[in-house]
């Protein structure tokens, strides 16, 4: 087998039988169940489902930011073949925001309002990339928000959050989120927030980022339009487990599973 047809099969995040299970005063309340899912590089895998099926607590496990109570019972998380996650075992501390990249929901939650755009860039550089000079920061920030197609990248770093608007700040979320050039990036609903046009103009972006530099994208959403624009493959759960999971179009025009039918029929404009 040549090198690229091996590095085609193997996955970039391998999530094979994740069970978790949330820790309450008098039970054990099973949250995932039996997870399998794949993304490969320059892939888009969308994982969509009603609120409370568990989509968040997956993008959680693989960046090790669970809650205290709650722990895994089996199966595992692999990136590029290192098992970073498995019962016992937490690994994601060397990969989260690093080889791992995370946008979440609310960009002006995770940007800091006291701090310009430059020191958010120059803080996650540092803490991540040894050694750094000051002016390869300075480069690598403004490259960043070029790539995030802000055209006047240095007036964005001498903002403060505040000082943007809804979709820049988000660009700067993203921006932050693949400055350390990672292989893999999860999004939690971070579009949700958002008017329906800065939604599009994210959802380019992310395409966009995803095909120049073959990072796998895992997309969290309960919208399942946008799931249907973005990506490439979709998994759909339904408490706590995948109950399907194949190509986009295939999933949401030929879907198998009853519970996918009617999250379909709950959208007014789908058929
Ligand atoms: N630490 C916890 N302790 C107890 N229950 C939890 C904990 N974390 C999550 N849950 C429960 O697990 C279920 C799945 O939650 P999760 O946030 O993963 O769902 P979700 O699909 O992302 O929903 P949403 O779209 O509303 O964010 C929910 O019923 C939630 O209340």
């Amino acid at each position: 087998m040549t090198e690229q047809a091996t590095e085609q099969r193997e996955a970039l995040l391998d999530v094979a039988g994740l069970s978790i299970t949330a820790r309450l005063a008098d039970s054990d309340l099973p949250l995932l169940e039996d997870v399998d899912l794949a993304i490969g590089r320059g892939e888009i895998v969308g994982v969509v489902g009603e609120s409370g099926s568990g989509k968040t607590t997956l993008a959680r496990a693989v960046v090790g930011l669970l809650e205290k109570n709650v722990r895994v019972d089996g199966g595992s998380i692999a990136l590029s073949g290192d098992r970073i996650v498995a019962k016992g075992v937490d690994r994601t501390g060397k990969v989260r925001g690093a080889a791992v990249g995370m946008v979440f929901q609310d960009a002006s939650r995770s940007l800091n309002p006291l701090m310009k755009v430059r020191a958010h860039l120059a803080e996650v550089l540092r803490r991540h990339v040894d050694g750094i000079t000051k002016d390869e920061v300075e480069r690598r920030s403004v490259e960043v928000l070029e790539q995030m197609r802000i055209t006047d990248a240095r007036r964005v770093l001498d903002s403060y959050p505040h000082q943007l608007s809804g979709g820049l700040r988000q660009r700067v979320a993203i921006g932050l989120a693949v400055v350390t050039r990672p292989s893999m990036v999860i999004a939690d609903e971070c579009t949700t927030a958002l008017d329906v046009t800065t939604q599009t103009k994210v959802v380019e972006l992310f395409r966009t980022l995803v095909d120049e530099l073959g990072i796998g994208l895992l997309f969290v959403t309960h919208d399942l339009m946008l799931a249907s624009d973005l990506c490439d493959r979709i998994a759909v759960m339904n408490r706590g487990r995948v109950v399907e999971q194949g190509p986009a179009m295939e999933v949401l025009d030929r879907p198998r599973e009853d519970y996918t039918r009617r999250l379909l029929a709950a959208i007014p404009t789908w058929n």
